[in-house]
């Protein structure tokens, strides 16, 4: 476009960044490089909070984080290729978990790239992000920022969440162009996720087949979570009376702990239910895929989903329900004649009962006297704390440490609970607990499993940089994966390395933050609470009985096992 020498230009630099603004764009995570240093320099001097991580993967989880939490696309911004590459990984997490999150990566040159003429950091990154996302664009020219970047919004939050990966080249955010034009091109997405109201029959049929259940269920998934319908969604649940089962994010929504709550009787309940009632929650691996035998054959299934794609994916769907789940919840409850759904006392009676059973049990070994502290004995101690302390965000990862902790610690508000989620992913702990404590300005506490910890650790300095009131747990049982001495069988195992006596909370100590050893719960309530009242970057090494848990988890069963013995 060619301009007057007089004329006020725009470069693609401000353009992203007014594009950003006016799509309500506040926090971005990152790591900064060439070429795209300059645009988080000019988002901060327009009021965007730039927040510099370690490592790109860290702060596309944050990213994520910051979507599932607020509804609106977290932003993270890497550099080209290995930068790039490093915010993969989060990306589509995010997918996979129905997060809305942008990774906006610079780019190198496209007539370099596309010739395969070995630019600086070359790769053809728009292709190699497709296979990851729920949507991928390139912008090309400045003039198209405006609309590429509205689109890269819209594509994020709209149906289901997810992850979107938008390309912008060195030349492009370098290009100028008249000021004028540039600033005429830019788009504010006008309702980028708009209400899916369902349609009204499949409403009636998913209520005539409520009606119908002798041993009703309904299962919160994270997606309920997100759809911040927390009161109708509250309102629809109590006012039938049926029990519901939370998946782990979806903690919170009730109350654990809540009379309805089946989550002590997880096993009766799937086993039992005639008519489950899914209200964003995926029937996948989480849920056993809806089959029997965890499931009775005979189960009939309500589907509460944006994707209608997800209806008959692992089991036929007696009562597809489609829509944004605020809209659904709000279509449910107006057409919902109370009186018409009653819940056999002989169900709530039988989940009553296993539910005193099963919480007898636990509470026999959260309050065994052993030492050193199992996964158990430790977590009544961080239970007990957080009892207290209701507006904690809580992270979690690890193997037992997550298994047990989803178990054991109870939430009481929505989307309080973030976790390694969908794909079980390691390495989300960092970058979680710093979006939940930039999102929310609330304190944040983060359950870690020692291998886990290790995948996010160094950014306990940007914790500390930051100064965020983020207290790390790292559950020491020197079960690190740790290599040669981990296998008693190798011709020569290594001398067996004291992991179990290393000391991670001398690691937050290096950048000022607050360090705690902890042998008991004694010392490890104490420890949380003092940190908490603090409010400082703070690290507990909580010292776990080696011996204690399994490997993987509760998931030891998906465990391949070689059928070689060792000589
Ligand atoms: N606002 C929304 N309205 C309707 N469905 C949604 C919304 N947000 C996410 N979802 C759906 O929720 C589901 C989340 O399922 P999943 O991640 O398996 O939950 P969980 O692991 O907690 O069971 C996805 O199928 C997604 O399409
Ligand atoms: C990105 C990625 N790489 C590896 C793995 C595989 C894995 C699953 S759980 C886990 C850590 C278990 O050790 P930890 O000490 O945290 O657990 P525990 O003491 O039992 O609580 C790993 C490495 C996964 N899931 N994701």
């Amino acid at each position: 476009t060619m301009t007057r020498p007089d004329e006020d230009l725009v470069d693609g630099l401000t353009l992203t960044v007014e594009a950003l603004l006016a799509n309500g764009v506040r926090t971005i995570y990152g790591v900064v490089g060439i070429p795209i240093t300059d645009l988080a320099r000019t988002a901060q001097a327009r009021g965007i909070r730039y927040i510099g991580f370690r490592q790109e993967q860290a702060a596309g989880h944050a990213a994520a984080a910051a979507g599932f939490l607020t509804g609106r696309p977290g932003i993270c911004l890497t550099v080209s290729a290995p930068g790039f590459l490093n915010g993969l990984p989060a990306l589509a997490n995010a997918t996979t978990n129905c997060f809305p999150m942008i990774q906006i990566s610079g780019s190198s040159e496209r007539s370099i790239i596309d010739l395969q003429q070995g630019d600086y950091e070359e790769l053809d990154q728009l292709n190699a992000a497709k296979p990851f996302v729920k949507a991928a664009f390139r912008v090309d020219q400045p003039q198209d920022l405006g609309i590429g970047i509205a689109r890269a919004i819209r594509a994020a939050v709209s149906g289901r969440p997810g992850g979107v990966y938008l390309d912008l080249p060195a030349a492009v955010l370098r290009a100028t162009i008249p000021a004028g034009t540039g600033r005429a091109s830019l788009v504010r997405a006008v309702d980028p996720a708009p209400a899916q109201i369902p349609a009204p029959e499949s409403v009636a049929r998913a209520l005539d087949l409520l009606a119908s259940a002798e041993r009703p269920l309904i299962v919160l998934g994270k997606g309920a979570a997100y759809a911040q319908a927390d009161q109708a969604i509250r309102s629809f649940v109590e006012t039938t009376g049926i029990p519901f089962l939370p998946m782990s994010m979806a903690k919170g929504l009730l109350p654990d702990g809540h009379p309805q709550s089946a989550a002590a009787a997880r096993s009766l309940v799937l086993g039992q239910a005639d008519v489950v009632m899914l209200i964003g929650a995926r029937l996948n691996w989480l849920l056993a895929h809806g089959q029997p035998p965890r499931w009775s054959a005979t189960a009939k299934f309500i589907q509460v989903d944006a994707d209608p794609m997800e209806t008959d994916s692992n089991r036929p769907i007696d009562a597809p329900v489609i829509g944004d789940i605020a809209s659904v919840m709000t279509a449910f409850l107006d057409a919902l004649r109370p009186e018409r759904i009653t819940v056999p006392a002989a169900w709530r009676e039988a989940i009553r009962e296993r539910t005193a059973h099963n919480v007898a049990k636990m509470r026999a070994r959260l309050e065994a006297d052993v030492t050193p502290m199992n996964f158990s004995t430790a977590l009544r101690a961080v239970k007990d704390v957080l009892d207290g302390h209701r507006e904690v965000y809580l992270v979690n990862e690890g193997a037992n440490t997550l298994d047990f902790c989803r178990d054991i610690v109870p939430m009481h508000r929505p989307r309080h609970r973030l976790d390694s989620g969908t794909w079980g992913v390691m390495g989300i702990g960092m970058g979680y607990a710093i979006a939940a404590a930039v999102e929310s300005g609330e304190p944040v506490v983060a359950i870690e499993g020692d291998s886990a910890f290790g995948f996010s650790g160094m950014e306990i300095e940007t914790i500390c940089r930051y100064r965020l009131p983020i207290v790390t747990v790292v559950f020491n049982n020197g079960g690190v994966y740790k290599g040669d001495d981990l296998n008693p069988h190798s011709a020569d195992p290594a001398p067996t390395v004291l992991l179990h006596s290393s000391r991670y909370d001398k690691l937050i100590a290096a950048f000022g933050g607050i360090g705690y050893q902890a042998d008991t719960p004694d010392e490890l309530g104490h420890a949380l609470e003092d940190a908490l009242r603090a409010g400082r970057p703070a690290l507990i090494n909580a010292v776990i009985d080696p011996t204690a848990g399994t490997e993987s988890g509760h998931l030891t069963s998906l465990n391949v096992t070689g059928s070689l013995q060792p000589a």
